[in-house]
């Protein structure tokens, strides 16, 4: 039975936590690839989750990392036509895919555009077959090192939202999500199943209006009301908070 803890982290503003997650997120890459290659990380959409993303590609010890050793994920993505700019895909290659010449494209795992699958349930499938090729034996999808998560004011992380059904599906890896209360409508999502399977769950939130739900989450709230409480990792939950969303 693995020790799972949790860390709440708290730095000053936005831009600094996304700095500070960034340079850890290089540091905890560089010593997992000291010990095993691949490492899976899984990457978020939303503003501080991109401006992390920035920051990495930013980051001069980017380039100590052996990125033909990293497979990256998403935990969602807006059901849009391939390079939309509203696509997580399409602003993480714009943050930081695009500066990293040596990742191989087959090491990117986006989740399909509406260009593919005829719907967003298709879509879902689709990529929970992704996920099973890279699945050790018996599981739906790779043992993720890091997912990074984003966090709504409504406590929803990914596309799990507070009373939808994909934040209690269970025996899948990916869901497809309709009438989203955050735009775009519909979305593809990684389930709670495969979210708690990660090593490490990295919840990144800042500003005031997410005080209230960092609030939730720490205190254990009910994850139909608050779906951020289930981001936890088989290891470790780490809480990365600027001062505003950890005033609660
Ligand atoms: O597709 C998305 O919109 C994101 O994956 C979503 O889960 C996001 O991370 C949160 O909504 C926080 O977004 P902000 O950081 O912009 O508030």
């Amino acid at each position: 039975m693995s020790l799972q803890s949790r860390l709440v982290v708290v730095h000053p503003d936005a831009q600094v936590l996304a700095e500070a997650a960034a340079s850890r997120l290089l540091t905890r890459i560089l010593d997992l690839q000291s010990v095993r290659s691949p490492v899976h990380v899984v990457l978020t959409g939303g503003t501080v989750g991109i401006k992390t993303l920035a920051a990495v590609a930013a980051n001069p010890v980017r380039d100590a990392v052996d990125w033909t050793g990293v497979h990256l994920w998403w935990g969602d993505e807006r059901y849009l036509p391939a390079g939309d700019a509203d696509r997580n895909e399409t602003q993480a290659r714009e943050a930081l895919l695009d500066h990293l010449d040596v990742l191989p494209a087959d090491n990117v795992h986006a989740m399909p555009s509406t260009d593919g699958e005829h719907d967003v349930d298709e879509a879902a499938a689709a990529y929970a077959e992704e996920l099973a090729r890279y699945a050790p034996e018996g599981a739906s999808a790779p043992v993720f090192d890091i997912t990074l998560l984003g966090m709504g004011p409504d406590a929803h992380v990914a596309s799990l939202f507070p009373g939808h059904p994909g934040g209690t599906v269970t025996g899948q890896s990916t869901v497809g999500v309709r009438s989203s209360p955050k735009p775009p409508p519909e979305r593809v999502s990684l389930t709670f199943e495969t979210i708690q399977a990660s090593h490490e769950v990295w919840i990144i939130a800042a500003g005031a209006e997410k005080a209230d739900a960092v609030k939730a989450g720490l205190d254990g709230a009910d994850k139909a009301e608050a779906p951020v409480a289930a981001a936890v990792g088989a290891q470790l939950t780490l809480w990365l908070l600027d001062s505003a969303a950890a005033g609660r």
